[in-house]
């Protein structure tokens, strides 16, 4: 039976890059993103949202068209041609089984780059052929689906499947549900549980992957230097997405734009301790 650790909001506060008076757009990382799809096109713009509201010097978003117009409307900030990333975010809003080709080929290359890759949802069936660092990030029926249970067996036990798939399959797992669950190859196994039920809410997960993403993208150094801080980052992002989630909450029913509004105040306040 694995032990895992409580990350702690002074834990997540060790692992947010602030911005230094030196840095630019590019040095402070560029986070690319292919998500969402003429079915899906609001995980798109809530992941791209996240993302940008947790820090990160540019989100570049290459998903399909409709997505890309509905995230340029909500946020301009977003660069849509292709260019240099730090990290990948794909998959949120996808669904491998109505795949086109064109978005099979960005994919491809995107997971060709050898570069930290977060990978959630429809997604989750190009594990193998990413050449870099691995996050996915499946709720209890992705994970099902991924390592070939049920989804009831997975909740019986998530943290033991969360350790199961990590060693299977080689990457970093982020197992999504009331208590988050991460663990990695190497051994690490860490549980975040700030976050309020009312966080079962459709979008959640896709804004977890921008907060996450952003985190991936501003630490792309140390994740190439040591793989194993993955796990610290996705510990990291579910503290976050919790505590955001309160802040949104307060109490009653909250709708996952205002959970990523949240996120300023409550990295500002992380930095303060
Ligand atoms: N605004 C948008 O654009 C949004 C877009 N979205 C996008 O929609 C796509 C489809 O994602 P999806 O999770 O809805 O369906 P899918 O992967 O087929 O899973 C169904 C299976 O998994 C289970 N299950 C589901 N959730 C679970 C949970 N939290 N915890 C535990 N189990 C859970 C469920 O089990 P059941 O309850 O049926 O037994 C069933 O077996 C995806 O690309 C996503 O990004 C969404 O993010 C919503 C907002
Ligand atoms: N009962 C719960 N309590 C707290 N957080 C929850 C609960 N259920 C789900 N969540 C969180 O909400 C998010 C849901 O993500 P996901 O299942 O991928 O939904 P979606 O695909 O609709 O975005 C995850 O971050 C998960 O940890």
């Amino acid at each position: 039976m694995s032990t895992f650790t409580d990350w702690t909001p002074e834990d997540a506060r060790e692992h947010i890059a602030m911005p230094r008076a030196q840095d630019d757009k590019y040095s402070r990382g560029v986070l690319g993103v292919i998500t969402g799809s003429d079915a899906y096109p609001g995980a798109a713009v809530l992941g791209v949202e996240a993302a940008l509201r947790t820090g990160v010097g540019m989100v570049r978003y290459l998903g399909d068209d409709r997505p890309t117009q509905l995230v340029l409307q909500r946020r301009p900030e977003a660069v849509t041609a292709p260019g240099r990333v730090q990290a990948w975010l794909l998959g949120s809003g996808m669904d491998a089984a109505q795949r086109d080709e064109a978005t099979s080929r960005r994919l491809a290359a995107a997971l060709a780059d050898g570069l930290p890759t977060v990978i959630d949802a429809g997604g989750l069936d190009l594990i193998g052929r990413a050449s870099g660092p691995v996050l996915i990030t499946p709720h209890f029926g992705e994970l099902a689906r991924v390592v070939g249970a049920t989804k009831d067996q997975v909740a019986s036990n998530p943290a033991a499947w969360a350790v199961r798939a990590a060693e299977e399959l080689g990457v970093t797992v982020l197992l999504k549900g009331h208590q988050t669950f991460v663990a990695a190859p190497d051994g690490t196994r860490i549980v975040a549980s700030s976050a309020p039920p009312w966080l079962a809410t459709a979008g959640a997960g896709d804004a977890l992957g921008g907060i996450l993403g952003a985190l991936v993208a501003t630490h792309s150094a140390e994740v190439a230097a040591d793989p194993g801080a993955l796990a610290r980052l996705a510990a990291t992002a579910a503290v976050i997405h919790g505590l955001a989630a309160g802040r949104a909450s307060a109490g009653g029913p909250l709708v996952v734009l205002d959970v990523a509004a949240a996120v300023p105040r409550v990295i500002a306040d992380l930095v303060r301790r």
